[in-house]
């Protein structure tokens, strides 16, 4: 029987490898700062590396740049070597916290800075810059002086200037943290917005875990010149694989537990003030470490009931210890009963719901695959 082949539609497409990190590391002196890096970047995504201050991202993001030698293992761009490779002639451009651009000069002349080494008519060179305006949004804007311009203004031009020049990689280091919040927020709208068209590989650095979910088809989270978890935003959020990931990203509540039985893909455990229930082994997605177990789950997935209000959940009796405002939503903390910590419950604010007071007696409804287990 002949079938016809199907078209692979371009997002489901494998894509191929663009950076590759084999075993690398990299001492500072004695300062071990990466400590054994294995991943890959695949090309055209938006990769992000987050993590606290001083976890090695940043030094991480320098070694594909080139601006930092490795001390052992091997970084690869596009399947290439990278060790003998200067900065200058990598495929890769990088766009920095703060704005490194040319006040005294116009828009227009610090996004052709990079084309002066390059060949083409004076008319292409000034067709690529408005090319390169228009892209970032500041189409009309060239012949303005750079100093003139707003923080997110100027972070534009400096996103063009590093986009003119056509990098295969493009290196953002924290570039939104010196604007405000708002600004902020609607320069990471256009940055997906941006990375699509472009189509390019954008690798982030930020310290900022919302930014990094927002933004991000894949993040690594790094702790001391480690990767701890590298998946898709959703997966570090509903199934992260160790309680340091957890509560670095968004909030996360904790419960000791203790594993009963396991067979089948199943594992029955025993949960503080929740008592026995059953979960999949996809839940407990963590390596085994042994000694104390604890379950976690986030302050969404559980409800508090109102008087007479039943449910298909299972339900548990606690004390509201804490009300916080929050505007659309408020967060509740909860001393459930027999738990020696209270539980953090965020309930979205509909119209009408009534005000529950510190001291309220309360029913919580929680439901087995909402719970992560470490261990
Ligand atoms: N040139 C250097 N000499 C010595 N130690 C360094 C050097 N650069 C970085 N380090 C150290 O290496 C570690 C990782 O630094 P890195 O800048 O990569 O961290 P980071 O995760 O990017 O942090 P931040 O968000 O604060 O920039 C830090 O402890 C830092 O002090």
């Amino acid at each position: 029987m002949n079938t016809v082949p199907q078209a692979v539609p371009a997002a489901l497409a494998p894509r191929p490898t663009m950076i590759e990190f084999r075993d690398v590391h990299k001492y500072y002196g004695d300062y071990h700062a990466l400590r054994g890096i294995n991943a890959t970047i695949k090309a055209g995504e938006f990769f992000s590396l987050l993590g606290p201050s001083g976890c090695g991202k940043t030094t991480l993001l320098r070694t594909i740049a080139g601006f930092e030698d490795i001390s052992s293992g091997a970084v690869l761009i596009d399947g290439k070597h990278m060790a003998d490779v200067p900065a200058n002639v990598r495929p890769t451009n990088m766009v920095f916290q703060s704005y490194a651009i040319f006040p005294h000069l116009t828009v227009e002349q610090n996004v052709g800075f990079g084309l002066r080494r390059e060949g083409g008519t004076p008319a292409e060179k000034a067709r690529r810059v408005d090319e390169a305006l228009e892209m970032v949004g500041l189409k009309g804007y060239g012949k303005r002086a750079a100093h003139a311009l707003s923080g997110g203004q100027r972070q534009r031009v400096a996103l063009a200037r590093a986009l003119i020049l056509k990098p295969k990689v493009l290196l953002l280091d924290e570039p939104l943290s010196a604007l405000d919040k708002k600004m902020r927020e609607q320069m990471q709208v256009e940055l997906i917005r941006l990375q699509r068209q472009v189509g390019i590989t954008f690798i982030l650095v930020t310290h900022d875990q919302e930014e990094a979910l927002v933004m991000s088809d894949r993040i690594a989270v790094m702790f001391e010149g480690q990767i701890a978890q590298l998946a898709d935003p959703e997966t570090l959020y509903r199934r992260p694989n160790s309680r340091q990931v957890a509560n670095f990203i968004g909030v996360m509540n904790f419960l000791p537990a203790k594993v009963l039985t396991e067979a089948a893909g199943r594992i029955g455990i025993e949960v503080q003030g929740l008592g026995q229930t059953e979960i999949d082994a996809s839940q407990a997605p963590g390596a085994i470490t042994g000694g104390e177990t604890s379950v976690g789950f986030r302050p969404e997935t559980l409800t508090m009931l109102y008087e007479g209000q039943t449910t298909t959940e299972r339900e548990t009796p606690g004390t509201i210890e804490e009300v916080v405002y929050y505007g659309d939503m408020t967060y509740y903390d909860v001393r459930l009963d027999g738990v020696d910590s209270p539980v953090r419950i965020s309930m979205r604010n509909v119209f009408g719901r009534p005000v529950l007071d510190i001291g309220t007696r309360t029913r919580v409804a929680w439901s087995a695959g909402a719970l992560v287990l470490f261990r």
